[in-house]
């Protein structure tokens, strides 16, 4: 396709288009400063407003290096807009309310990504525009009414292969039509992405989120998006990429923040059966077992007067409550429902208590009592303390769910003295979230970002699948990635834990990070981590992007990859992470990172979901044999260099990839 940089009078006159859009942004800009929050009637209207001021008018702020457009559509139709529209991150009009500039969301817009020759969509040149900096510096015609497909986007390419420094971009000007499917799908649609490394589901993801934010502001603004992500490096990484397209009041989290930093690791064998929506009916059990048959009723003293509540009542509330409610809302009624029945008795005396003497009633040490006897107030901290430590209660719970040798399995080998001092694993924690909304009703969100989702167990999908129990989701992972003990195997099994079984899966086929030749030859792992799935295909040929040395030097290929522009990631076996640091004298990747560095080193459990231009991988073997889905591992790490892997190793490769 060309790249018209040879046609000086449209660039001139495009170029123009912009400066007068800038022009406009300002003046939009300038008259929302000039708004004052003193028409509001109250100190409290007046701090909403300003607040509201605040935000459109951070906003409005131009960037001088993003463009303010990236497209342009000349178009038949025969609309309230223009013919000729210009596609950007934001609205711009000029002072008589043309619009300059229209947000790549809004529905006109929608033909920028998706028109082909095949379906124009009523388009008849879809212009892009290459920018350096802040400055226009190219564009790139497609005729759409003459039927010819004009081949890939030079700019396209251009924009991947740009040095990455920092933190993930947006892909805002060069969505693909695949990606745009996903991106604009409805609110109420979950939607389920598979793609192999680098096919663009983080920034799909992403971007959804986006534009679900500006179609359906005000509901989302109430219900709240969230994006969960693998881990702090992995937000560091990708923080930046909502708030360039103007979003900023979307939460950002990992699965351990949600539900609690671990404070203990465990055996992968109990950490998958932890994890197995199996403990499900377990903990159900074990919470309701809790709960007392009632002996005893309740006896409340006023005065002279004595009102008798009978055991035979007390039982038949809670077993009207059993099972019915929440625990926690359970205990609560039973309160209530005993209370009201002192209160019947005291009509029947002839008295007319009102609602004070139904809370005094309600609050007093013998209703009380006996509330805490029959329907304890419990923490799923005490629970599922017990559960782990308790054999017997543990099997009562248990029942023909788990076996014997795998309820021996969960129980501590060193039982923690109580429930408060007890460290808790990243299994644990979903297992108590699972207990706490037996408990108490979860609040749901308005829509929820999942990266990396393969990688989550059935009860950690469960304690999502509570937070968008309302909204939906973007399930977004690569089976083939999978490196945690509980890994799952299939989509569908993800949706119906998420509580999404009406999710559609769909898949993302083209690479766009990682050059095919890499691609490939990560791909020889595939038939032993993922049989079923396809071997994944790049957009760019990448010829000479691998380079495999035996023996290889270190320093050498650092100072090599020093050379080029770019980022530099050299991954590394975890065992090996300080060692190597040193002798490079160089920063190593922490879970919690948030610097930029152009240097890193980054040991392989944490590379997940992250890229950099060049990579030097330091002893595959090493890799695959720390843990047990080494192979998975590896081809995670192998999978991350946009411009060039460079593989260092003294011991043999592992022979999936030595056999070529
Ligand atoms: N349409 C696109 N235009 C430009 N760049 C793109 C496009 N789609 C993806 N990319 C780029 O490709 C790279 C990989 O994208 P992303 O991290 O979203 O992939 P992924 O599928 O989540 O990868 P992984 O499975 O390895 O985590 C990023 O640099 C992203 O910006």
């Amino acid at each position: 396709m060309p790249v018209d940089q040879l046609a000086p009078d449209i660039l001139a006159s495009e170029q123009a288009h912009l400066a007068e859009s800038r022009k406009a942004l300002q003046a939009m800009r300038e008259h929302a400063q000039s708004l004052s929050s003193d028409a509001a009637g109250d100190w409290v209207s007046q701090q909403i407003l300003q607040s509201l001021l605040d935000q459109r008018v951070a906003a409005l702020a131009d960037h001088p290096d993003t463009p303010l457009f990236f497209g342009r559509l000349d178009r038949n139709a025969d609309d309230d807009l223009p013919r000729t529209i210009y596609v950007g991150r934001r609205h711009v009009h000029d002072g008589h309310s043309k619009p300059l500039v229209i947000d790549w969301r809004a529905p006109v817009s929608r033909a920028f990504y998706q028109a082909s020759p095949g379906d124009p969509m009523g388009v008849h040149l879809r212009r892009r525009f290459g920018y350096h900096g802040g400055k226009l510096t190219a564009f790139e015609d497609e005729p759409l009414d003459t039927g010819a497909d004009v081949g890939p986007s030079r700019i396209l390419t251009e924009e991947i292969e740009r040095p990455r420094t920092g933190p993930m971009r947006d892909i805002v000007a060069t969505i693909q039509p695949d990606q745009d499917e996903i991106v604009r799908s409805d609110l109420g649609t979950t939607v389920c992405v598979q793609g192999a490394p680098g096919t663009g589901k983080t920034a799909v993801g992403l971007h959804r989120a986006a534009y679900l934010l500006f179609t359906h502001r005000e509901k989302l603004a109430r219900a709240g998006v969230m994006i969960v992500g693998p881990n702090k490096a992995f937000l560091s990484y990708i923080s930046s990429v909502l708030p360039a397209l103007g979003e900023v009041k979307v939460d950002q989290t990992t699965v351990a923040d949600m539900l609690g930093t671990p404070g203990a690791t465990e055996e992968p064998e109990v950490a998958a059966l932890k994890g197995s929506a199996r403990m499900v009916d377990v903990l159900e059990r074990a919470l309701w077992a809790h709960i007392v048959k009632p002996t005893e009723g309740v006896v409340y003293t006023q005065g002279v007067y004595r009102f008798r509540v009978a055991d035979h009542e007390v039982r038949e509330i809670v077993a009207s409550l059993r099972g019915t409610t929440r625990y926690n809302p359970g205990r609560d009624a039973l309160t209530q429902r005993i209370a009201h029945l002192v209160l019947v008795r005291m009509e029947q005396r002839g008295e007319s208590p009102d609602d004070r003497v139904h809370d005094k009633v309600a609050r007093s040490k013998e209703v009380k009592a006996v509330v805490e006897s029959v329907w304890p107030k419990l923490t799923p901290q005490q629970v599922l303390f017990k559960l782990l430590s308790d054999p017997e209660f543990l099997a009562k719970a248990a029942r023909s769910d788990l076996t014997a040798e795998e309820q021996q399995l969960l129980l501590w080998r060193k039982p923690y003295r109580g429930a408060k001092s007890a460290k808790w694993t990243a299994a644990d924690a979903a297992l108590l979230d699972e207990l706490n909304d037996l408990m108490e009703r979860t609040p749901s969100l308005g829509h929820l970002v999942v990266d990396e989702a393969q990688d989550l167990s059935e009860m950690q999908l469960r304690a999502l699948g509570r937070r968008c129990r309302t909204g939906s989701a973007t399930v977004l992972g690569d089976l083939a990635q999978g490196t945690t003990p509980w890994s799952v195997s299939s989509w569908e099994t993800v949706l119906k834990h998420l509580g999404q079984a009406s999710g559609e899966v769909t898949e993302l086929t083209l690479g766009f990070r990682v050059p095919r030749e890499v691609l490939d030859y990560a791909a020889r792992l595939l038939p032993s981590i993922a049989p079923h799935l396809a071997a994944p295909r790049s957009l760019r040929p990448g010829a000479g992007s691998l380079s495999v040395r035996p023996g290889g030097s270190l320093t050498e290929a650092v100072t090599q990859a020093l050379d080029k522009e770019g980022s530099i990631g050299v991954i590394v076996p975890d065992a090996r992470v300080d060692e190597i640091a040193q002798e490079l004298g160089a920063p190593v990747l922490g879970p919690d990172s948030t610097e930029d560095h152009r240097l890193l080193v980054v040991p392989a459990s944490l590379v997940k979901g992250l890229e950099y231009d060049h990579v030097i991988v330091v002893e595959p073997a090493d890799i695959v044999a720390a843990e047990t889905r080494g192979l998975a591992r590896l081809y995670v790490v192998l999978t991350r260099a946009v411009t060039s892997l460079t593989v260092l190793h003294d011991r043999p490769l592992p022979e999936q990839l030595a056999a070529g």
